[in-house]
């Protein structure tokens, strides 16, 4: 058995000491500050050469961010060869491997992985990765170069790149020559790709009025610019936000994650009724559009309405196109709007599936329909079209006119839509197609179904690993009882939901609630707010004064 070269790794291991620390890649990776990453990035280089051993020298991709959080932080989360996140069994890996407290421990983790999963050290490893405009990514950069280094990987450094970019790119290096080629493994392929596609979606159709786009002051600013000279003058926007000078600007006050938790546009954008707005978040892989009724009140239009609005288009497209062998599906999380659920299975007769947080969940899950639409509702998510659905769709002429433009259609939209990983960029380009093609404002979008009330709660716990739930996490089954404690409560709301469960992201347990009316609603969050808090004596802190 090949071995490492141990010189080779305790020299560069050196240079990137583990700092008193616990580390865990969770459902973003590894998220933190991002003076606490060095030698969590160095060891994900080793991880992500390993993964390509094992995978005979796949492409692995490694992009560096932090998404929505705030400009202080940075991550880092790996990509499998067919642009999709890391498979789960490795994450534990990386927690391991971040984790050991010396080289030694190092040496001993990596040969055990090489062992146990039959790694072949002498096959060769290559590794892509990007990052975003954090300051902190030059030097995190270099610490991952590092750790590609103790493998002696073939490395490319794409730069600056939105994180579905670097999907898109890790797809197409290992698909190259291959019938599923997925596109040129280069930021100009991925634009020349989308813009292509769109402009056939919009063809002969009347321009919409320009769309104001905050890219967050983050990376999809100065890449949504270099796109839209591709897209000639099929489509107009307006980017604001686009600050990338001052970084301490990132998500702040802006952004899809902040246009979602606050149910407000971003501060300092003057809205004027009836015009479409959408926001990025950091790393430009969410999606929001919102705009300003009439009456002036905010109107959101989240993964929820993204997800409503792109089943229906699908359906009236497949039925257009003359074909019956393609069935669509849905699939959400718990956080999903209960009217949108409703709105899916009720109006628009597509099964939908829920599945727990985190988007590898939603995507799994959506590979199991012929076309599968999966969103967040906080603005992630794709849609994804099965090989068979890929080739009726391409074998597809349609007997009349009508029918083979609707065909051609469908080409277009498995073409615009990133089928590695929910993309902002191709997202946007999706909703403008149906809006451009109906001719329609978002109110028009909006009226498909009027969302419930709803309100997110954080609790802070003392330890929220007590929490443990089942069923797509929509039930607690620890602390024992408390879940028909919750029950008990909701019963007594009209239309009442709510829900309880530990953030993979954040040491909060999250509370969701929604209920008839706005007031309904504040008062079933706080009532459960108050009662997880209460639970035990397992609050930490104040217990804050609105939970009641
Ligand atoms: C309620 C909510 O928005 N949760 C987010 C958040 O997960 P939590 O496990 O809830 O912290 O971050 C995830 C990663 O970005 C994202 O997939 C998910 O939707
Ligand atoms: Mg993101």
């Amino acid at each position: 058995m090949a071995t490492v070269n141990v010189n080779n790794l305790n020299a560069l291991s050196d240079l990137h000491k583990k700092p008193d620390a616990n580390f865990t890649y969770g459902t973003a990776g590894f998220r933190m500050k991002a003076e606490l990453l060095d030698s969590v990035i160095f060891r994900t280089g080793i991880l992500a050469a390993l993964r390509s051993k094992k995978l005979d020298g796949k492409v692995i991709g490694c992009m560096i961010t932090a998404s929505h959080n705030p400009a202080e932080d940075n991550g880092v989360k790996l990509v499998d060869p067919m642009g999709e996140m890391l498979e789960g069994s490795w994450e534990a890996h990386a927690t391991a491997l971040s984790n050991a407290e010396s080289n030694e421990h190092l040496i001993d983790y990596i040969h055990s992985m090489v062992s146990s999963l039959k790694i072949d050290l002498t096959k060769p490893a290559n590794v892509v990765f990007g990052r975003d405009t954090r300051p902190s990514g030059e030097s995190l950069v270099a610490a991952l170069a590092d750790g590609l280094k103790v493998l002696d990987a073939t490395v490319t450094d794409y730069g600056i790149l939105t994180t579905p970019q670097l999907h898109y790119i890790t797809r197409c290096l290992n698909t190259a020559g291959t019938p599923e080629a997925y596109g040129e493994p280069t930021a100009e392929g991925y634009y020349k790709k989308l813009a292509a596609a769109f402009k056939v979606l919009v063809e002969g159709k009347t321009k919409l009025s320009a769309l104001t786009l905050d890219c967050a002051n983050g990376v999809g600013a100065p890449k949504f610019k270099e796109f839209l000279p591709h897209l000639d003058d099929a489509l107009s926007v307006k980017i604001v936000n686009d600050d990338v000078d001052n970084p301490s600007k990132l998500n702040l006050n802006s952004g899809a994650d902040f246009v979602k938790t606050q149910q407000r546009g971003p501060i300092g954008l003057k809205m004027a009724p009836q015009e479409r707005y959408a926001s990025f978040d950091g790393d430009a892989d969410r999606l929001v559009y919102y705009y300003q009724d009439d009456d002036n009140t905010f109107k959101l239009l989240d993964g929820d309405k993204i997800a409503g609005l792109a089943a229906m288009y699908i359906i009236d497209l497949v039925k257009a196109a003359g074909i019956d062998s393609i069935s669509v599906g849905v699939v959400q999380t718990a956080y999903a709007n209960g009217a949108s659920t409703q709105y899916l299975r009720n109006s628009l007769n597509v099964p939908v599936s829920c599945v727990s947080t985190g988007v590898k969940h939603l995507h799994h899950e959506a590979l199991k329909y012929d076309v599968g639409v999966y969103f967040e509702a906080n603005g992630h998510g794709t849609v994804l079209f099965s090989p068979s659905a890929l080739k009726t769709i391409h074998s597809t002429e349609g007997s009349n006119p009508a029918q083979a433009v609707a065909a051609r259609s469908l080409r277009a939209l498995s073409e615009v839509i990133n089928q590695t990983v929910g993309d902002a960029f191709s997202d946007l380009l999706l909703v403008e197609t149906i809006l451009t093609q109906r001719q329609w404002t978002p109110k028009v979008w909006d009226q498909a179904y009027t969302d419930l009330p709803n309100r997110l709660v954080k609790v802070v716990v003392k330890d929220r690993s007590i929490f443990k739930t089942v069923d797509a996490e929509r039930k607690l089954v620890e602390p024992a009882g408390i879940q028909d404690a919750i029950d008990a409560i909701v019963l007594k709301f009209r239309d009442g939901r709510s829900f309880v469960r530990p953030s993979g992201t954040e040491d909060v347990v999250r509370v969701y609630a929604e209920a008839a009316t706005r007031p309904e609603t504040d008062e079933l969050a706080y009532r459960i707010g108050g009662l997880v808090f209460d639970y035990n004596s397992n609050g930490s802190g104040t217990r804050p004064r609105e939970f009641l």
